[in-house]
């Protein structure tokens, strides 16, 4: 019998991520990566048996990452044609209150995800666009939406509602749904097993750090609180999203800019602001990094991105009555080690150190000394196996 295999794809604000697993074992047996989506060199990548395929051009759209998937998995022999695939998944930033588990697509369910563009407006329309061009593309293919919001859904009412009318929260179902769930989840998993403890008997705060960047306190096994909201908007500092703002800058910025709609300035805040509006020269922190002896306004967004990231642990910290362990992931917090090491510095006042040689070497584990009063791991996120293990204990794949 032929190996089943399936597709996990995660489009990201500025990436596109895939692999594909051999289902019996979960084994990756090929991964992709296109990043710097519509930036300066964006690139498109394909690594299996040891190789990579690159393909470097600048401003590259999702759709032409689409195009040149659905091109390039058969030609480099990965799969024989796209209808032997068992399975597609496809990670949707936000369910709502209507997906909690991940589940099969249908003309039915996308009508439905249509109509929660808002709560995730950088993400789930093209996640949904994505997802059209693959069922055209292998209508024959079971297809299957796994959501960042479902590890949210166990969030104590403490931290998911907001301090309105407690009528029109349960009315409009305004609550803090919370994103990058897949990997805040997978995360977790992962630290319990490095500190060979049980997930529930800890207490920890996982950083997801990369174009969206976001903070989740973790205890007795379950997402207790974490800083992305009502959408992915809120919380620290990303790479073009304001984070947390006075909400009274929205009319303000209406009326002192004649802007028509909240749209507009919805816009401006998820696609202006953070890392890029601050410095006014890049998205991306490599960018930042370079540039932040000579240019001030580089090391003073590095400088704000890190201290919302000091505040939040800080506030869990206060919150959970303790904090075990931090995990740094995403692609700030996996490869960048002057970062780390500044978000520890301000944090030692916790009795957090971290070592050094660990730090610097991008060590996967404990990068902690021992001595350290609340242990710091760094990890690699995968939230393309964390999607096809969400899927599979879910029991919508069905194996043939
Ligand atoms: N080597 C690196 N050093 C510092 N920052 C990095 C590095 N590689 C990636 N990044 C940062 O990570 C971001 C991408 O993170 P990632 O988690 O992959 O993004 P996405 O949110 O699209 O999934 C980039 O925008 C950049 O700021
Ligand atoms: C939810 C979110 O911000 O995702 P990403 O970091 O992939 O943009
Ligand atoms: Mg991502």
């Amino acid at each position: 019998m032929r190996m089943q295999q399936a597709l996990m794809i995660n489009v990201g604000s500025s990436s596109l991520k895939w692999q594909l697993f051999d289902l019996a074992t979960q084994q990756a047996i090929a991964t992709g990566l296109a990043e710097r989506l519509n930036a300066a060199q964006s690139i498109f990548k394909i690594k299996f048996q040891g190789q990579v395929t690159q393909i470097q051009q600048d401003q590259l759209t999702l759709k032409q990452v689409a195009t040149l998937l659905v091109e390039k998995l058969p030609a480099l022999g990965l799969i024989q044609q796209w209808s032997d695939l068992a399975a597609i998944g496809h990670r949707v930033v936000a369910g709502g209150e209507r997906f909690k588990q991940p589940v099969r697509l249908s003309a039915t369910v996308l009508a439905e995800l249509a109509t929660l563009s808002d709560l995730a407006p950088l993400h789930n329309p093209p996640a949904l666009r994505f997802i059209d061009t693959m069922r055209q593309v292998v209508p024959k293919v079971p297809q299957y939406a796994v959501f960042d919001s479902q590890f949210f859904t166990t969030l104590p009412e403490l931290n998911a509602i907001y301090r309105l009318p407690y009528e029109l929260t349960q009315q409009l179902q305004i609550r803090r749904y919370g994103e990058h769930g897949i990997s805040h989840g997978y995360l977790a998993q992962q630290a319990a097993q490095v500190l060979h403890q049980p997930l529930a008997a800890l207490k920890l705060v996982t950083l997801h750090l990369g174009s969206g960047a976001s903070a989740t306190a973790i205890k007795d096994g379950q997402a207790f609180d974490t800083s992305m909201g009502l959408t992915p908007l809120t919380g620290l500092t990303m790479g073009t999203r304001a984070g947390d703002i006075d909400p009274a800058i929205v009319p303000y910025l209406m009326k002192k800019l004649d802007l028509a709609t909240p749209e507009a300035v919805l816009t401006l805040l998820n696609t202006q602001s953070g890392l890029r509006g601050i410095s006014g020269i890049s998205t991306d922190m490599r960018d930042l990094t370079a540039q932040a002896a000579t240019q001030p306004r580089a090391q003073l967004a590095i400088d704000i991105f890190v201290n919302r990231v000091v505040k939040y642990v800080g506030s869990y910290f206060a919150e959970m009555q303790g904090i075990d362990a931090i995990v740094f992931s995403g692609g700030i917090g996996e490869n960048d080690a002057a970062v780390r090491a500044q978000i520890c510095r301000q944090l030692s006042v916790f009795g957090i150190a971290l070592d050094p040689a660990r730090n610097r070497h991008q060590h996967t584990g404990i990068i902690s000394t021992p001595t350290s009063a609340i242990k710091v791991l760094r990890l690699p996120t995968n939230e393309e196996l964390a999607m096809l293990q969400l899927l599979q204990r879910s029991g919508e794949l069905k194996e043939s």
